[in-house]
């Protein structure tokens, strides 16, 4: 055996968006956090993540969807990578993302190349974490961040960052109208912040139809109970979101929501076929810029390939 064989190749993760089934928003907290109940799917719009040792750390973007991506101390997937390195042990690391989640779209993309090199790492370094502790470092880069990690249809509370398994049968089809430029997070929620000064908030609970409806595994079903607390701040930051979702409701969409903090919108269609007919119909009107159609629950952040060096 060279010495060369020694050095485990790269790595590379497969990490899905999500979209927030869900999204009901209490009290802000001291730390400036607001208390979430929120129902998360992962849904089949992929970052793929490659990690492999290097000399020095640094990160790079690429793919249609790579503008306004940091590539720098900033970007979420490298900073995933040198928390793990300060919490184990673990050498410098290059990170390579390939994005096909839309930036800055309340899709997580950010939060799912963090969720992406823990895992490349995890492997690459041989820490052998089990999916808590990988979830615990997680928290620590995002409130989404840990949802990544795990994928399939999850409630979060607390920030959003404390995960419960939610019984969801089927496979639910979604069309992703895609805007032009995105939203800032903090920003958004300060907007429900001021468009809800002087209501009392109340601590958010789960809806317990939207779980049955889940159980159900109809899309018929699953379409009134979608909800997303932060629409109103989304569309009151940008008015023309309100023309997207009316566009979808006419083209034949069972339901349309804002996706998490926006500005996405996601539509919920019967099948693939429906599916077809959404994106093409809303592509034709030059209401919104693009369109992604996805599947989901998928699985989280997973690894697809290390080569052998
Ligand atoms: C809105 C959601 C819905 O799932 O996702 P996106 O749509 O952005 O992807 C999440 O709450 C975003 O989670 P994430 O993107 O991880 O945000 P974080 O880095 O934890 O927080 C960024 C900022 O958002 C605000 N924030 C986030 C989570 C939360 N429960 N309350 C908040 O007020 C805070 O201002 C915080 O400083
Ligand atoms: N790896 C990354 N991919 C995307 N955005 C990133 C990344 N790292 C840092 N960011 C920053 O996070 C911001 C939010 O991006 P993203 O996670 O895609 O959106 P959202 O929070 O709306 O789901 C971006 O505007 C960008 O500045």
């Amino acid at each position: 055996m060279t010495a060369s064989r020694l050095v485990p190749g790269p790595v590379t993760v497969r990490v899905p968006a999500k979209v927030n089934l869900e999204l009901l928003v209490g009290p802000l907290r001291d730390d400036g956090f607001h208390t979430l109940a929120t129902v998360y799917q992962a849904v089949g719009l992929y970052d793929d993540v490659t990690v492999a040792a290097a000399d020095t750390w640094g990160v790079s973007v690429s793919g249609a969807l790579a503008a306004g991506v940091p590539t720098d101390a900033d970007n979420l997937g490298l900073r995933a990578a040198r928390l793990l390195a300060d919490r184990y042990a673990g050498g410098p690391a290059h990170v390579g993302i390939r994005k096909g989640i839309p930036v800055a779209g309340g899709m997580a993309g950010g939060s799912a190349d963090a969720a992406a090199a823990l895992v490349g790492l995890d492997q690459l370094w041989d820490l052998g974490l089990d999916r808590d502790e990988l979830e615990e470092v997680a928290a620590e880069l995002g409130s989404d961040v840990p949802f990544l990690v795990s994928g399939g249809t999850a409630m979060g509370s607390g920030r959003g960052e404390r995960l419960a398994p939610v019984l969801a049968r089927g496979t639910y089809h979604w069309v992703f109208a895609l805007a032009e430029g995105g939203l800032s997070t903090p920003e958004v929620y300060a907007e429900c912040d001021r468009l809800r000064a002087g209501t009392v908030v109340p601590e958010p609970v789960a809806t317990p139809a939207l779980m049955a409806a889940l159980r159900t595994g109809d899309p018929h079903e699953l379409a009134p109970q979608l909800t997303n607390d932060l629409q109103p701040a989304a569309i009151s930051l940008r008015p023309e979101l309100g023309e997207t979702l009316d566009a979808g409701m006419e083209y034949g969409a069972l339901a349309g929501v804002v996706s998490g903090s926006g500005p996405t919108i996601a539509f919920l269609v019967e099948n693939n076929e429906a599916g077809i007919d959404l994106a093409v119909a809303l592509t034709a009107s030059g209401v919104v810029r693009d369109v992604r159609r996805a599947a989901g629950p998928v699985h989280g952040a997973h690894v697809i390939h290390q080569r052998a060096d």
